[in-house]
């Protein structure tokens, strides 16, 4: 079955409802090996949580690690074209040459955290619509983003980490939080890659401009996707999706990451139930975005890059999680008495 027919938004929506839910036995036997482990119980805290959370996905109350799949979306954007972003659109290819010639943080911290990375450039060429002149993209645009960011999602992966690059994405992601949850332009946006309060102000005024231009589209998350987002945020919630329908764990990234994954939560309030925030960044937003959907990053680091870096970091902890669920004997195993 197909995710995103070619019948657009109203088909789509009709097959939220099918995506499988967790497997609540595998949780649940995750939970009391937990409990039988030479420790305190909870004295493991999120680790313990990772741990059933991880097997809830994969249906196995000890689940594995093995394959980890990084996927790093790029997309450029029209809204460039208002002065909203510190670097010139160029370094949007420049860093997808620089991704694929091994030289960026991702790629780093994928190969010490054991991720696959594969990066997905999306029409760099053809940047969306400025979202102040008119909509971003056409619905038949957005379908064909998300189908492009399903077809790169490995459904043998034991987890998969997303990322994002795309110069001026930090303006995109701070209209779309606005669009989905409300507050004002200020609450979301932020400097991103460098903007001084001159052009944080600038951004809340384009941000603002676009949603009142596309008031209509309010009520519709797949709407507002299509108005003021970009191909690198709908290639996420393609692949959100890809991953629900083959129950692999996600590991969202920073802000960007966050709030393109985001547009999926009013369609369904456990969309997202399979995916962890791999951490908490510095770009204000992002606090605020995780509580709006209802996740707490796994990190707090106050980064501020994006590419899926944070969500790389979560990865190493996850291992350990997965380690100490796998590895640690019992107490029975080790003759330790249970208080
Ligand atoms: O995801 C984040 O938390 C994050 C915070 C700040 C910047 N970024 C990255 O910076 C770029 C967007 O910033 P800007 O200033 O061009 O809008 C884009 O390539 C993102 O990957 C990402
Ligand atoms: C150099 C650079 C690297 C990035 N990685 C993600 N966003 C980025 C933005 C810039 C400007």
């Amino acid at each position: 079955m197909t995710l995103f027919p070619a019948p657009g938004f109203a088909t789509l929506r009709a097959r939220l409802a099918a995506l499988p839910a967790p497997d609540a036995t595998a949780a649940e036997a995750a939970r009391a090996r937990q409990d039988s482990l030479t420790k305190p119980p909870g004295a493991l805290g999120r680790l313990e949580d990772l741990a059933a959370f991880m097997a809830a996905w994969q249906g196995d109350a000890r689940p594995r690690l093995d394959r980890a799949q990084a996927l790093v979306f790029a997309g450029n954007h029209g809204i460039c074209a208002q002065g909203v972003n510190p670097f010139p659109q160029e370094v949007t290819a420049q860093m997808v040459a620089n991704f694929r010639a091994g030289g960026a943080a991702i790629n780093q911290l994928c190969r010490v955290a054991g991720a696959d990375l594969q990066v997905v450039a999306l029409d760099l060429d053809r940047p969306t619509r400025d979202f102040t002149q008119g909509p971003a993209m056409t619905e038949g645009e957005t379908l064909a983003a998300m189908a492009a960011g399903a077809a790169a999602v490995d459904a043998g992966a034991d987890v998969l980490i997303l990322g994002e690059m795309g110069i001026g994405n930090s303006t995109i992601a701070a209209a779309l939080a606005r669009a989905l949850f409300g507050g004002r332009a200020e609450d979301w946006a932020g400097p991103g890659t460098g903007a001084d309060a001159g052009g944080v102000a600038l951004k809340a005024r384009v941000i603002e401009a676009g949603v009142a231009r596309h008031a209509a589209a309010l009520a519709d998350p797949l709407a507002v996707l299509a108005a003021l987002g970009g191909r690198e945020q709908a290639a996420i919630c393609g692949a959100v999706l890809a991953a629900r329908a083959a129950r692999v764990p996600v590991i969202l990234d920073g802000f960007i990451c966050t709030a393109a994954a985001a547009v999926l939560h009013p369609l369904g309030p456990d969309l997202l139930a399979h995916c962890i925030a791999g951490h908490t960044g510095a770009e204000p937003g992002h606090r605020r975005l995780l509580d709006a959907i209802g996740l707490r990053g796994l990190l707090d680091l106050g980064l501020r890059l994006g590419e899926g870096t944070g969500a790389a970091l979560a990865l190493m902890v996850l291992r350990g999680a997965l380690a100490c669920h796998d590895g640690m004997a019992t107490f029975a195993e080790a003759g330790v008495a249970d208080g």
